[in-house]
């Protein structure tokens, strides 16, 4: 029976656990917080349910249109964090359970590599448990599944009282008055985002010339046009050179030397990985100059019957990439055939409001010429449904082929664009044509009517 271990607990060590398990393996996982990892305690699951709540007050405040909404609708801070704490827990818990069930051996506590028998075919692991004696053991493949921490700048440093990475949030007691948020990346925007709605003030650092820099530009400057609107301070071209906290709260000093006074700062300048005390460099595993484990596209690091998945690699910062990450490595290591990962069709979602999703081609692939693309622009002001629930910001994006017609991406800005966004996906990965999208049914009235349209529109005859 093949031995595999598994560091780190996060949906590319849990998800590779259950495949292992279920190829019959003798697998175990070591965790050092919590099952689900980062993802599920800290990361994705609590900033998501965060903003399913401001999600409610957004839909409340912006109802004043349709004749129901007030602006006095307001949370209940701790009531809301506590939620989010519950659910986060709950959900790691299910996940220890399911990990137990397929017959997981879960060890809570840290894991490194051991030099002593690394070229042997044989793996060592020296693992010290949160409780009882630390002790080695062997495994025949090991995947180092160990996520990444929140950076942080040494100008600013975080106290979790007034100066918070986003895993210190939760531990609020009230809403801060006038949060800054350092960094307009996905994580600095969806923050800024819910925190105006849940009634902060928000200022937004942002060291570009748009939020969210690595996003569809259209669509970064539409998401950053609601935020304007709605009342937040967005400063492009932008650095923080250093935060401290004052005698009512904090002070964000820029690089041109401007000082924001606000209540609390929020520094989301990125993540670095958990590659440092695991052994990698004394075992020859290859690091590259940020820290990140590179990888090949069934999840190999350098080292034969060692594999890497999820944020460690640096590959596609998602849950669900690093699930798939975490299964191949799997699926390759244990002898099942396997196709690479094909990190094209991901399609990813910035749970802003509006929302901001994307799949396959983007606009500065067609712009640059590196495909052979056209795309249709349709704005929701046009779409009855849209402007029946007046949510008109917003807007789909298509692209195609030339050559074939087939569908090669898009962009989807608005309310619900994670669910819109999957119609466009389905038809990237199916390689449907514009045509097939165009003559597929949709409700009367939708905004996934718009998609068809959008597809109508790409036809040629
Ligand atoms: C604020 C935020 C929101 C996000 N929202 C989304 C989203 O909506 N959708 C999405 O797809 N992605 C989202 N992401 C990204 C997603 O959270 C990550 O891509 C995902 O967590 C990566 O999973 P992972 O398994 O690589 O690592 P993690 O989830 O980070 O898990 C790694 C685990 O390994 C443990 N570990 C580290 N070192 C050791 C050791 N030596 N021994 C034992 N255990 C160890 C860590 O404690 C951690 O629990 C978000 C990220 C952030 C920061
Ligand atoms: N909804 C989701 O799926 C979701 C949510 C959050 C994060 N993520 C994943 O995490 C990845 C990382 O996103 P991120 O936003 O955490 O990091 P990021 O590195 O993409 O963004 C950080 C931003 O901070 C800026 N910055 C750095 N130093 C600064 C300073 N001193 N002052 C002002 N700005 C500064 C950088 O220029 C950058 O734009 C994303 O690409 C995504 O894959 C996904």
């Amino acid at each position: 029976m093949a031995r595999v271990a598994i560091i780190g607990g996060g949906p590319a060590g849990y998800e590779a656990a259950l495949v292992a398990a279920q190829l019959g393996a003798d697998v175990t996982l070591i965790e050092a917080t919590g099952a689900g990892g980062a993802c599920v305690l800290s990361d994705c699951v609590p900033s998501k349910t965060f903003i399913a709540a401001s999600s409610v007050l957004t839909e409340i405040h912006e109802s004043s249109e349709l004749g129901i909404g007030t602006k006095e609708a307001t949370a209940d801070p701790a009531a809301v964090n506590g939620r989010v704490r519950r659910l986060a827990t709950q959900q790691s818990a299910d996940i220890a359970q399911k990990l137990v069930n397929a017959g997981v051996d879960l060890v809570y506590g840290r894991a490194a590599l051991r030099v002593d028998k690394g070229y042997n075919y044989v793996h060592e692991l020296h693992i010290v448990p949160i409780e009882g004696e630390p002790y080695d053991t062997e495994a025949d493949v090991v995947l180092l599944a160990t996520g990444a921490t929140p950076r942080t700048l040494t100008s600013a440093p975080v106290d979790g009282e007034r100066i918070l990475t986003w895993r210190q949030l939760y531990d609020l007691k009230e809403l801060p008055e006038h949060l800054i948020v350092v960094g307009s990346g996905v994580t600095g925007a969806e923050f800024a985002s819910a925190y105006l709605a849940m009634g902060s003030g928000v200022t937004l650092i942002s060291s570009r010339d748009r939020v969210m820099p690595h996003e569809d530009a259209e669509a970064a400057e539409t998401v950053g046009r609601v935020f304007v609107r709605r009342g937040m301070d967005v400063r492009n071209h932008s650095r923080a050179a250093a935060a401290r906290r004052t005698d009512n709260g904090v002070e964000v000093e820029l690089d041109d030397g401007t000082v924001i006074e606000g209540t609390h700062a929020l520094i989301c300048v990125g993540s670095i990985p958990n590659s440092d005390n695991l052994g990698l460099h004394a075992y020859g595993i290859t690091v590259d100059e940020h820290g990140f484990i590179p990888v090949d596209k069934v999840s190999r690091t350098n080292v034969p019957g060692v594999y890497a998945a999820g944020d460690v690699t640096g590959v596609h910062a998602l849950a669900s990439v690093a699930a798939m990450q975490g299964r191949i490595a799997i699926w390759h290591a244990l002898g099942e055939a396997v196709r690479p990962i094909k990190l094209a069709h991901v399609a990813a979602n910035v749970f802003t409001d509006p929302e901001l999703a994307s799949v396959g081609v983007t606009q500065a692939d067609v712009d640059s010429g590196k495909v052979d693309c056209r795309g249709v622009l349709l704005p929701f002001a046009s779409n009855p449904r849209a402007k029946m629930v007046d949510r008109t910001e917003g807007f789909v994006k298509l692209f195609a082929w030339n050559s074939s017609g087939i569908v090669a991406g898009g962009v989807v800005v608005g309310s619900r664009a994670s669910e819109l966004i999957t119609p466009i996906a389905l038809a990237v990965e199916q390689r449907l044509t514009v045509e097939q999208v165009a003559r597929t049914f949709t409700i009367y009235p939708s905004l996934s009517g718009s998609v068809a349209e959008a597809a109508r529109q790409l036809m040629e005859f």
